[in-house]
């Protein structure tokens, strides 16, 4: 492991940070002094078009010990065959349907963060920045003398299993099942295992940056509160020697060769910087008197496409939480969406799917396609006494995007694919018997 300390963090959601790792390694009152303290080079990160409006303008200056212009050579292809970019309309003959899988195992053969990124669903178009992947990863070996950046998208990852040490150019987050962490596109980084061996999800987002969901007449608290995000502080290695550095960019690998560790940066300040987030923290918001509201009041963290109220991914979660409402069928409703529906358990169970879907798992309700509630679901819920009742020990997510999720040849072929899914809808009974009340012998 890099760090034998925990990691140190600044709260809050977008803000400008500064932070420094040596004292006065950080310039003061400019930018680009003609020499940078400690002999520092410093490089311009740019996570937006540097004329966007100030919203949305992501930036980052960082003083590092080599400007990142030097590695070696030029890049040359790499395969990572198991992680696909849209469009990826995948040759394989599973029929159009719901689906459920099991958990992916992980393997007894090494395997890291990077080499054990397995796509499931690919949507929109990395080369137009719009739409997204679903991702498993699969590790059990960390990565050595080995970085990553991504050119294609940010990274929400969803640990499951397993704790991340996750190492960036801006700092070090360690990131456990149950918190999150995005890190922004382009950023440079490797990942360790904090347990020996890790599972969880990852959401690739070609679009615009994930921003928090406005609250409207919610007001200014609740959902996610912008002091429980966390972003790291300036940590470098200035570590000599071969490594390597992978690239994806544009839905290939590529890779080149460098001479120290790029993980230098001293210092910097700004912006356009990883943070990780506690979902335990997120405060949900919900029906106190009826009814069962759309999904969307469980949003965390929202990607924009551009699209007034139609999100390129809505990033929601279904944490514990009270429910409370009365005269009220309180599961989710049947439904269809023209929005596609990725879903994973971290842990525990859902409460729509109390059998079948298990921490680990994924589900994926396409365009249009109906879903709800399991038949005993239904039944449960329909009879059940509605006294409050408190919904615990589950946390269920779902990556859900405006275009339809095309399944790679990997999630289609997959052993822990569910061929009975759909029996669990199978035994929902007619209850209509033409009387106001219906047949519920
Ligand atoms: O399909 C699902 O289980 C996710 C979901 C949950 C909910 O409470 C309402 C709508 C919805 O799509
Ligand atoms: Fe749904």
């Amino acid at each position: 492991m890099t760090l034998s300390n925990t990691p140190a963090y600044m709260p809050g959601f977008g803000n400008d940070f500064e932070t420094e790792a040596l004292p006065g390694a950080l310039p003061q009152g400019q930018n680009s002094p003609q020499r940078a303290p400690y002999g520092l080079y410093a490089e311009q990160l740019s996570g937006s078009p540097f004329t966007a409006p100030r919203g949305t303008n992501e930036r980052s200056w960082l003083y590092r010990i080599r400007p990142s212009v030097k590695h070696s050579g030029r890049f040359s292809p790499v395969s990572l065959p198991e992680w696909k970019s849209a469009p990826a309309v995948d040759d394989h003959s599973l029929a159009l349907g719901q689906l459920r899988w099991d958990p992916v195992p992980i393997p007894e053969t090494p395997v890291t963060f990077l080499t054990g990124m397995r796509t499931m669903t690919t949507a929109g178009d990395v080369n137009g920045q719009a739409g997204m992947a679903s991702h498993v990863y699969v590790a059990n070996t960390d990565m050595v003398d080995e970085y990553f950046f991504n050119a294609d998208g940010e990274l929400l990852i969803v640990p499951q299993e397993g704790g991340l040490r996750i190492a960036t150019e801006l700092g070090v987050m360690d990131v456990v099942p149950k918190e999150i962490c995005v890190i922004p596109r382009g950023m440079v980084f490797r990942v360790e295992l904090l347990d020996g061996k890790a599972r969880g999800y990852a959401c690739e987002n070609y679009g615009a940056k994930f921003t928090l969901p406005d609250r409207g007449p919610i007001g200014a608290n609740c959902l996610a509160n912008p002091r429980d995000f966390k972003t790291p502080v300036a940590w470098f290695e200035d570590k000599e020697g071969p490594c390597r550095l992978v690239v994806k960019w544009c839905g290939r690998f590529h890779e080149t060769k460098l001479d120290a560790s790029p993980l230098d940066v001293v210092a910097w300040h700004g912006n356009y910087a990883p943070y990780k987030y506690d979902l335990t923290t997120y405060s949900p918001v919900g029906a106190i008197l009826f009814d069962h509201p759309d999904p969307s009041i469980f949003t965390v963290l929202t990607a924009p496409s551009g699209e007034e109220g139609t999100a390129n991914i809505d990033f929601v979660i279904f944490p514990e939480r009270w429910m409370v409402a009365e005269h009220s069928f309180r599961p989710p409703w049947y439904h269809r969406n023209i929005m596609s529906e990725f879903m994973g358990l971290i842990y525990g169970r859902y409460d729509a799917k109390e059998e079948g879907f298990v921490p680990g798992g994924m589900s994926l309700h396409n365009m249009m396609l109906p879903h709800g509630p399991d038949a005993d679901g239904f039944e449960k819920a329909s009879r059940a006494e509605l006294k409050p009742q408190k919904l615990t020990g589950t946390m269920a997510f779902m990556f859900e995007t405006r275009f339809p999720q095309h399944l790679t040849r990997f999630a289609a072929e997959l052993d822990t694919l569910q061929d009975n899914y759909l029996d669990c809808w199978s035994q929902l009974k007619k209850r209509f018997d033409g009387t106001p009340e219906g047949n519920w012998d």
